[in-house]
């Protein structure tokens, strides 16, 4: 009954099949109300363009630098830009540092706990009860259906984290399949406009469908800032109007929009040991890593998917000074000169992983298991691209049954170190 009362209306400006699951194109509508505002940041942003003039050039796939402020090992990539008429601007990595910066000032504001407790009770309006929980309930599934092996990572979590979680990959799954899902054709830029005014009204505590309330509740719960969320919606508008990546810092900017975005929403849900003697800003600066890995291993395994769409998700500099132009891309030939410029991504993207693993410790102790076990599969289709000589033309590396079977053992005995077990972090100590 409540789910027929309650029967979403598409807005009109976003295309009815959001996705392919039901779920996901048709969260029902729920009533606008009970939802207390928060973090409803108005934040412009200025997109200029800016030429790279990396002072690393040679070192920028062998190293991190270790940034003693916050305690992150940042990898070496460019950090001063200049624009054609020579004016200095931040790099993208300093761009995403300073939100990584605020989110972890936020999540600050708070003690550390390690129990279910440290989250704000339901509000409990007249009329909405039991909503939130079918809301919720309708997150699990959609979880389940597109990522089962993290939706079982998810079920060691306290039950307030796990649906947290599974609001938040519903809201990212959702606007990942604007530009990604069937109907990515019709995807405008005044839609996803339309679709971040959404995001501020589920900040704000009126959700428009039940999957938006059930996140609504989440953000009025964990101190989760808006940003990375508008970030996500920002990568989605450069996959509409981009199909080129001028250098790393660019590429890297990328990154961070559609996947370290993901990281940021994810850690002040999560919830760092209360043990933990890591800084907040260097768990979050793993969590960033994480995804900025992901992504990167994503796009690798892809390259020849995505030049079929004619997309090229690499740094035009470097395939240059590799020798190699979109020509050689599109022409999907397997050759010494692609084997040594694919040798050098993946040797990036392992960085970034190892950047991640530091933080993943530090974590609040349910809810290291998923997060191992999604660094482990991910980062293993890296291993299967070498196994497959670096054809990712026209061979999909992908992790076996098996090899995923085996990772969550392995991942969960990762799980069971605790911080204070590390006598000699890798982290900063605050
Ligand atoms: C435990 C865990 C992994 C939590 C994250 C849960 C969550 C909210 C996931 C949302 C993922 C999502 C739908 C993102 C939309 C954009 C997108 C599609 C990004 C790509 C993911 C791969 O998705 P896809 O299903 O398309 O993959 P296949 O092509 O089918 O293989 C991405 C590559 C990025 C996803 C990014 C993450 C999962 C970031 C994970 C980082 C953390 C959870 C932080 C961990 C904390 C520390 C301290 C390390």
């Amino acid at each position: 009954m409540a789910c027929l009362l309650l029967r979403m209306i598409a807005p009109a400006d976003i295309p009815a099949g959001l996705g392919s699951a039901e779920a996901i194109r048709e969260g029902d509508r729920f009533p606008r109300k009970a939802f207390r505002p928060r973090n409803n940041r108005n934040l412009s942003r200025k997109r200029r363009r800016w030429s790279l003039r990396s002072p690393h050039a040679d070192s920028k796939y062998a190293s991190l630098r270790f940034d003693p402020e916050s305690g992150m090992n940042l990898p070496l990539v460019s950090s001063l830009l200049t624009s054609t008429a020579g004016e200095v601007a931040v790099s993208a990595e300093q761009k995403v540092y300073n939100v990584v910066l605020k989110q972890a000032a936020l999540v600050k504001q708070q003690p550390r706990s390690s129990t279910a407790l440290d989250v704000k009770p339901d509000t409990v309006i007249p009329g909405s009860v039991g909503l939130l929980k079918e809301a919720y309930d309708r997150c699990g599934e959609v979880c389940a259906e597109y990522a089962k092996t993290f939706y079982l990572g998810t079920l060691l979590m306290t039950p307030e984290r796990r649906r947290a979680i599974w609001a938040i990959y519903v809201w990212c799954r959702r606007t990942d399949e604007l530009v990604d899902g069937p109907n990515a054709s019709q995807i405008t830029p005044t839609a996803l406009d339309r679709w971040e005014s959404r995001l501020d009204d589920v900040f704000a505590g009126r959700p428009y469908d039940m999957l938006d309330a059930a996140l609504s509740d989440t953000v009025s719960k964990y101190p989760v800032d808006i940003q990375p969320f508008r970030d996500m919606i920002e990568g989605m508008r450069m996959d509409l109007k981009k199909s080129r990546y001028k250098n790393f810092d660019e590429l890297y900017l990328y990154c961070y929009y559609v996947a370290g975005t993901v990281g940021l929403m994810s850690v002040p849900v999560m919830g760092i040991a209360p043990e933990s003697k890591a800084t907040t800003e260097s768990v979050y600066g793993s969590a960033l890593a994480l995804g900025l890995a992901n992504q990167l291993t994503n796009i690798l395994r892809d390259v020849g998917e995505d030049a079929r769409r004619g997309r090229i998700y690499l740094p035009q500099d470097e395939l240059a000074q590799a020798g190699l132009s979109d020509e050689d891309i599109f022409g999907g030939k397997v050759t010494e000169k692609w084997r040594s410029f694919m040798k050098n991504q993946i040797k990036r993207a392992r960085m970034f992983f190892q950047q991640a693993e530091a933080g993943v410790t530090e974590l609040n102790r349910a809810s290291r298991w998923p997060v191992w076990a999604s660094l482990q599969l991910y980062r293993q289709i890296l291993d299967e691209i070498e196994a497959n000589d670096y054809n990712n033309f026209t061979k999909r590396a992908y992790v076996s049954k098996a090899k995923k079977l085996l990772a969550l053992p392995v991942a969960y005995g990762k799980s069971l170190i605790s911080p204070s077990s590390l006598s000699q972090s890798n982290l900063a100590k605050t």
